[in-house]
């Protein structure tokens, strides 16, 4: 009999493969995990040698790896000169999975399936759950003003118990707004493509184009300047796409020869070993990726519609601009950060006073208990979106047919609210008002 962790026969004939082209597998295996699909287990105990070093878990040479420069010049000459890094490969994937002779084929077949994402996939979801407009979306009627909006915050940049400040300056905001700005690189990318080849399924590029965003590494070549855009610096790699996260730390390294992965911990034969996809808070990490941990270091919330009804003057915005202090007002499991500060100050202070205490640390003006009050009144106002989306999931959940027929992604959002408030609460004690 099989063990419950056996992977099936589809991931058996890819790590056959995967060592007959050169992978040194070492001490990993794909294995299945409970809530996380297929990841990496460990074959023997893998120790982490030094403080500076742990052991090599995985090996793959580049000549593998499915990067901009191993796509045909041919195929790349077709699409606009502006398409995306990827785009372009999603696009590859897409035409080369016709090919009754493609080298990815066994590669492709260890990966999820359409359905998988569309049940994780944010992005991809009904309306009313949040999902975005796409091409073909099947519920294409346009969400309703007075529907709530139930996705986290940061993911769909909506509030339902509020109206966000205003802001007089364009900014790039961090991990905020996730969806839209996810969907609108997915419509740029499809149209690119499908103004040179015309006859591009959607289904399956869209399902590329999603395993391109949850599959890839970092990957700059040999001499080449990194990119403006960091979703440009990315190329797959094959099988060390097993690797689920958490929040370990990373020791990746890649050059001409080979990308190479080394444990960063130590590990028991049997246990799953991790990577870390980076420093990604939750809301990001179900966005970009289909699911969120149950404890994360890095989660965080952001503030910047709330601290903009409070500090909503051109004169008080200008300030913050300024001195580099607009937007990205975060607050973590541990509390509010430093920029937050800076603008709590702003909220009573002069400008002048509080241009010379940001500039030169003088305290003219500043009432370091008025701060903290109204820090803890803005992280109180996100736990009060908690509390009303809450209510609204729990009454869709109850009356909504649409969310009816999708429970099980209306209870991950369920959950995500809770942590989401109980993130809040904990930020607000630390607030010491
Ligand atoms: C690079 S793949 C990892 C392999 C993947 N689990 C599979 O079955 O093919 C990334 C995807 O794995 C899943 N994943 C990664 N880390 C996870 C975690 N800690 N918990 C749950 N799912 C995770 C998510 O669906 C994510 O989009």
């Amino acid at each position: 009999m099989k063990p419950e962790w056996w992977p099936g026969e589809e991931h058996e004939a890819f790590t056959e493969w995967a060592i007959s082209n050169g992978i040194d597998t070492n001490s990993v295996t794909p294995a299945r995990f409970q809530g996380r699909g297929l990841g990496m287990m460990a074959t023997r105990n893998i120790k982490r040698v030094s403080a500076q070093k742990g052991e090599i878990v995985l090996q793959v040479p580049t000549q593998l790896m499915l990067r901009v420069e191993d796509i045909p010049s041919t195929f790349v000459g077709k699409l606009p000169e502006d398409i995306s890094v990827h785009a372009l490969l999603a696009a590859y994937l897409t035409h080369d999975a016709l090919d009754e002779q493609s080298r990815y084929d066994l590669w492709r077949k260890s990966w999820p399936s359409r359905k998988d994402f569309e049940d994780s996939m944010p992005i991809l979801w009904p309306t009313a759950l949040g999902g975005a407009q796409l091409p073909s979306s099947k519920d294409d009627a346009p969400t309703h003003s007075q529907q709530p909006s139930l996705l986290p915050t940061s993911i769909s940049g909506l509030w339902n118990s509020l109206q966000p400040g205003p802001k007089t300056r364009k900014y790039s905001p961090d991990h905020q707004n996730i969806v839209s700005q996810q969907a609108q690189r997915l419509r740029k990318a499809w149209m690119d493509v499908i103004s040179a080849l015309p006859d591009t399924n959607w289904e399956t590029f869209s399902y590329n184009w999603l395993i391109v965003n949850t599959r890839s590494f970092y990957w700059i070549g040999d001499g080449q300047e990194t990119p403006e855009d960091p979703n440009d610096a990315m190329g797959l790699v094959p099988f060390a796409d097993y690797f689920n996260h958490a929040d370990v730390a990373r020791d990746v390294k890649f050059d001409e020869n080979s990308y190479e992965f080394r444990a960063t911990k130590d590990y028991e034969k049997g246990d799953e070993v991790f990577m870390n996809y980076g420093s990604h808070p939750n809301d990001t990490l179900l966005a970009e990726y289909g699911f969120f941990l149950d404890e994360n270091e890095a989660d965080s919330i952001y503030l910047d519609d709330i601290v903009f009804r409070d500090i909503h003057s051109a004169g008080q915005q200008e300030e913050l601009w300024l001195n580099q202090y607009y937007g990205n007002y975060q607050v973590t499991p541990h509390g509010p950060c430093y920029r937050t500060e800076v603008a709590a100050c702003l909220s009573y202070m002069k400008e002048e006073d509080w241009r010379n205490h940001v500039l030169e640390g003088q305290s003219q003006g500043l009432d370091e208990s008025r701060s903290e009050a109204t820090i803890k009144g803005w992280i109180l106002t996100y736990a009060a979106e908690a509390d009303a989306t809450i209510t609204a999931l729990q009454k869709a959940m109850e009356l909504d047919t649409t969310v009816q027929a999708h429970r099980s992604k209306a209870e991950m959002l369920l959950r995500r609210w809770r942590q989401i408030k109980d993130l809040c609460e904990h930020a607000a004690k630390s607030v010491s008002v």
